[in-house]
């Protein structure tokens, strides 16, 4: 396909699919309504179409290309966009928030992402004040090109374990880093390997001798005149991945790299001119760009799922096939019961997510504020629903995300569907930033702290008054006896605490009694790791049937409760069915962010995957190279034998 008829492939076409018409005429609210609330409000739709005309107008955010692109393609059209973005951020003062809009209309496909996902942020909550009116400048007209150095090629999660060390040398006022194994390689930060000049690199700080932890370094990589690499280090990427590879993941060895004392990050510990080593703030406040990310990982969720939603809904209703009664016409096949359950959670959740990360991100918010200030009272509660809901989310998406593609039949499986490459951008969600189990584990050390406190009496934090609220004599019974009842969200919010405060509680009782028996804390811990991990989960009807055994194990609902409950499932899929494709319409994805043949606004489907398989490389000639090379020699033996034997 030729690259101008490559550029009109997304242009929207005015003939619609018939049944994707007729399932928008039939929407029972008001669509653009719900875009605003989905955007956060008019002025945000609005601003969203702005940054959509400014980036689809750029033929590198069009991307069609992107089908049958080699890797280093693929990464340098990462970095060009990334530039586009820089400047045009440079050039009209984005914001933050408008950064990461146009971060997501780029499908967050840029190279240097790092640079505002976790550069500039660690600058803004690690240096001192001293440090941000040096560096954040420099890292805002991106003349410091970052990223954020911590995962090793040995350890990942287990921080304590790092090996890379920063040894303090009070002779020239220097820090001198070192990768003392091979394991003790920086490993996977985004952008390490070919963009950054610089890296923040979590470090052991050893000073006279003595090991004071891991603590944020500022480590310039390569030149600023050309780029190359300075003495002492080695860096370079890691290899293709599953998916994302237009960011160059890397590694860095760093051999006796000598930096200014300065260059640690000083806004919570210091080591003064003498080589006295001086904490301030809470232990954990070095950790706070993790958090940060956490939370923008269930927004990613949102976006993510979204996606996938907006594409299995649309070509499940254009896409017809079998018939319920022999000489019926084909059923759209949205209407077979099996295709709702594998497709509309994906719509529920997704609207749910898009409001737990509005939630999350006024809880993050809140505490960071108090943090700056100096008050770190909530910071163990944003650990634990940042940690549990990076986890929970980002598990959930890509449960959801493979039941779409598996929903689209064999079209779901082909490059030019999105929803593939969906699936496997989104895959590593449940490992960066926190692998779930681990951070699962982090929310549970903090319920388990709350059930402690709830079973003395004392305060519980905000978030968990259901221990004390469902553990009270007097807690009123489930009342689910018709299925009006199962739409009722206060009597679900019931059913779940309920359910909550039985696994949370049964948990800690475990816990206990394994401690008690005389077994020691930790392998008490890792004997009770999965009932740990449960404690920590949970959404709605659909998540009630999806985890019976939770519901029905405990003392929440009755078998005959449940039935309700699956019967108020399927009645409630029914009646979404009826909006689902206004409700996918209501996000509002412009074809060019949601790259995909089967989701597009116009569900002209199979014009576009024939288009699509045009721009195959393969299809550059009618017969191949490989034919000549190789097929034609096969065929011509063939032949030969065939003759050969004929006459025998
Ligand atoms: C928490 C650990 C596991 C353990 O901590 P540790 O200190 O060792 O010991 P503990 O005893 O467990 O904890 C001690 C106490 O400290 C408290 N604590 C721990 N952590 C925190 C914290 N962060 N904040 C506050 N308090 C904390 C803990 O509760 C204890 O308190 P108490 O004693 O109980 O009172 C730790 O080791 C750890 O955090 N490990 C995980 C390491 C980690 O997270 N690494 C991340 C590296 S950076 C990274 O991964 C970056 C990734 C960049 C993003 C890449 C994105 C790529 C995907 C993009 C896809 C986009 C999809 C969109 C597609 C589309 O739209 O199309
Ligand atoms: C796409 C991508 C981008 C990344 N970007 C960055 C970046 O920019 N900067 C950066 O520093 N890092 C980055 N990372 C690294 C990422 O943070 C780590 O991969 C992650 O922290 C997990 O560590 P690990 O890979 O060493 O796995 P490990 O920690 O070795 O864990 C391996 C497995 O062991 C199990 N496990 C480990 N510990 C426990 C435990 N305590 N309890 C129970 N089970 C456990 C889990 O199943 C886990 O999956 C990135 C990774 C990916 C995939």
């Amino acid at each position: 396909m030729a690259a101008a008829n490559r550029d009109a492939f997304w242009a929207p076409s005015s003939k619609v699919n018939p049944d994707l018409a007729r399932e928008r005429e039939s929407a029972t609210f008001d669509v653009r309504e719900l875009t605003h609330i989905i955007d956060g409000s008019p002025d945000r739709t609005k601003r969203r179409k702005e940054l959509e005309n400014l980036l689809y107008s750029e033929p590198v955010f069009r991307d069609v290309g992107r089908l049958s692109m080699e890797r280093d393609e693929i990464y340098e059209q990462g970095v060009l966009k990334s530039i586009k973005l820089f400047e045009w951020s440079r050039k009209y003062k984005w914001d933050d928030d408008d950064f990461e809009l146009a971060s997501r209309l780029a499908n967050h496909d840029i190279s240097m992402s790092l640079q505002h996902a976790m550069f500039i942020p660690a600058i803004e909550r690690l240096a001192s004040d001293t440090q941000k009116a040096k560096w954040l400048p420099r890292a805002l007209h991106y003349e410091m090109i970052g990223t954020y150095a911590q995962t090793e090629l040995g350890h990942g999660t287990n921080l304590m374990e790092l090996e890379t060390t920063a040894t303090f040398d009070p002779e020239r006022n220097e820090f001198i880093m070192n990768s003392p194994t091979v394991t003790s390689m920086k490993w996977w930060p985004g952008a390490l390997g070919k963009s950054s000049n610089t890296a923040i690199v979590l470090a052991q700080l050893i000073v006279k001798g003595k090991n004071h932890g891991l603590h944020p370094f500022l480590v310039p990589l390569r030149s600023m005149e050309d780029h190359t690499p300075l003495p002492g280090i080695s860096v370079g990427d890691i290899g293709p991945k599953m998916a994302l590879n237009c960011i160059d993941n890397g590694f860095l060895i760093m051999k006796n790299v000598r930096i200014p004392r300065e260059n640690m990050f000083m806004k919570n510990a210091e080591v003064t001119r003498d080589g006295r080593f001086i904490s301030r703030g809470v232990d954990k406040a070095n950790y706070a760009t993790m958090v940060l990310v956490r939370v923008k990982i269930t927004r990613w969720a949102f976006e993510s799922l979204s996606d996938g939603a907006t594409t299995a809904v649309r070509y499940s209703v254009v896409r017809r096939q079998s018939s319920l009664k022999p000489g019926e016409r084909e059923l759209q096949v949205l209407d077979y019961q099996s295709q709702q359950y594998k497709v509309l959670p994906a719509l529920a959740a997704s609207y749910a997510f898009l409001m737990t990360n509005r939630s999350l991100h006024r809880l993050y918010d809140s505490v960071h504020a108090d943090i700056m200030a100096g008050n770190t009272k909530l910071l163990a509660e944003l650990h634990c629903q940042s940690s549990a809901l990076k986890a929970y989310m980002s598990e959930v998406v890509v449960q959801l995300l493979e039941l779409c593609r598996q929903a689209c039949g064999g079209h779901g499986y082909l490059a030019s569907s999105g929803i593939g490459l969906l699936c496997a951008s989104s895959a590593p969600l449940v490992t960066v930033e926190g692998e779930n189990s681990v951070l699962y584990q982090q929310a549970a050390r903090y319920l388990m702290k709350q059930v402690a406190k709830a079973v003395v009496g004392d305060p519980v934090a905000s978030g968990f008054q259901y221990l004390l609220t469902q553990s009270s004599s007097d807690r009123p019974d489930i009342r689910i006896q018709n299925l009006a009842d199962c739409g009722n969200l206060d009597t679900l919010l019931q059913v779940y605490q309920r359910m909550a405060f039985s696994v949370v509680t049964g948990a800690a009782r475990k816990l206990q009694m394994a401690i008690e028996s005389g077994v020691e804390q930790h392998v008490a811990w890792n004997n009770n790791m999965v009932s740990l991990i449960q404690a920590a989960r949970f959404y709605a009807l659909h998540g009630i049937a999806k985890e019976a055994g939770y519901f029905l194990a405990t003392p929440t609902l009755t078998p005959d409760q449940f039935e309700l409950v699956r019967a108020a499932e399927l009645q409630a899929m029914a009646k979404v069915r009826h909006d689902a494709v206004p409700l996918v319409d209501a996000f509002d994805l412009h074809d060019i962010c949601l790259h995909s043949a089967l989701g597009c606004y116009d569900g002209n489907v199979y014009e576009r995957l024939y288009a699509l398989a045009q721009t195959s490389s393969l299809n550059k000639t009618q017969v191949h190279p490989a034919y000549y090379k190789h097929i034609r020699g096969l065929v011509k033996d063939g032949q030969k034998q065939l003759r050969q034997q004929s006459k025998l």
